[in-house]
């Protein structure tokens, strides 16, 4: 499908883009900045994500470039690495130094590497087991900082970011994907669908967003609310509708953001472009449905 290297890079940058793009401007989310507000944050609104997201475009194609046809060894996973920093520092001087996608440059900059490696566009798990074998190399130049996902671990023992990419993505691959194309193929509205993905990613997720901002009430209150939604019945029901307008409630009264899943659905609206470009249209039927989904894993 791609000519050469500088071809796969800029084919999924421009898809990269495209899914934080769609991913911020899904409306509604909870707690997220999406085009009715900035949600539980007074620092970003939508004119912030939408330009760090055209801002990342140099750092994606870089990162797709570096990793066509390669290896996924340690010499990549630190090209990377040096890469994805770049964009940090891009970001941040974009957004006067606010994090909007720090998250995401890490789990589509994996993913959209991981398909480079293939050389073409291949089924979202074989893109994921690539991403998750290069996360798995330390990463030697990384400079020595503290970071808020570095302090969750610490207190609650959880992996975050990392070890969502070092498990190959599951959130991704066994119920983002499954739910957005599961719910597509009932004909369900697309905006629903991804939404209905994005709700079942975080009825599950350990998100270090909620974790720092709030603690294990935080996650647990956010893990519920969402699941609650899904059980009772999803955007299609009253009932469903309710139940996600005191999700809502409970996420700006405290403040909280489920920002690891908002990355994780772009990494979902990510491998569901490249999967239609290669005609994969959808390999998880007979998966999880987007009910039991979110109680899985
Ligand atoms: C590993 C990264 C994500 C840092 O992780 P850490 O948890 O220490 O950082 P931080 O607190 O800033 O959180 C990162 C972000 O991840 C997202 N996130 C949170 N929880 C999760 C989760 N469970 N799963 C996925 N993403 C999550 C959130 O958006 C959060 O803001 C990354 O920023 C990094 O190391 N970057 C260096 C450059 C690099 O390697 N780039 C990628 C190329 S391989
Ligand atoms: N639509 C969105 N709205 C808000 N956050 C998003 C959205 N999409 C993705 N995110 C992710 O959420 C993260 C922001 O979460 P958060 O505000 O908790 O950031 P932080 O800098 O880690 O911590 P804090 O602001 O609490 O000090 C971003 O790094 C980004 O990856």
């Amino acid at each position: 499908m791609w000519t050469d290297a500088d071809d796969c890079g800029k084919q999924l940058a421009d898809w990269a883009v495209q899914a934080l793009l769609e991913e911020a401007e899904l409306t509604p989310k909870p707690g997220l900045v999406d085009l009715r507000s900035s949600g539980s944050h007074d620092n970003m609104d939508i004119s912030f994500m939408r330009a760090s997201a055209e801002s990342l475009r140099t750092c994606f194609a870089a990162m797709g470039k570096a990793a066509y046809r390669r290896n996924p060894d340690q010499e990549l996973r630190e090209e990377l690495a040096f890469l994805g920093r770049l964009g940090e520092q891009e970001m941040m001087r974009v957004t006067q130094g606010v994090n909007t996608h720090r998250g995401a440059i890490w789990a589509l900059g994996l993913l959209l590497a991981g398909c480079a490696v293939h050389g073409a566009p291949v089924t979202a798990r074989e893109i994921a087991a690539v991403a998750g074998t290069i996360a798995k190399f330390p990463d030697r130049c990384a400079p020595q900082q503290s970071t808020n996902g570095m302090k969750v671990a610490q207190k609650y023992g959880v992996q975050g970011a990392r070890g969502e990419a070092q498990e190959c993505f599951p959130h991704v691959t066994r119920i983002g994907l499954p739910v957005l194309q599961g719910m597509r193929e009932k004909k369900t509205p697309e905006q629903t669908a991804r939404l209905h993905a994005l709700l079942a990613i975080m009825a599950s997720l350990q998100d270090s967003c909620l974790l720092h901002r709030g603690g294990p009430q935080a996650l647990e209150a956010a893990q519920q609310g969402a699941r609650h939604v899904l059980e009772s019945g999803g955007m299609d029901t009253a009932s469903g509708r309710e139940a996600y307008r005191q999700l809502e409630q409970i996420m700006l009264e405290r403040r909280l953001s489920p920002g690891g899943s908002a990355d994780l659905l772009a990494a979902v609206i990510l491998l569901d472009k490249i999967q239609s470009a290669s005609g994969i249209v959808n390999p998880m039927r007979g998966g999880l449905s987007h009910r039991t989904a979110a109680l899985s894993v």
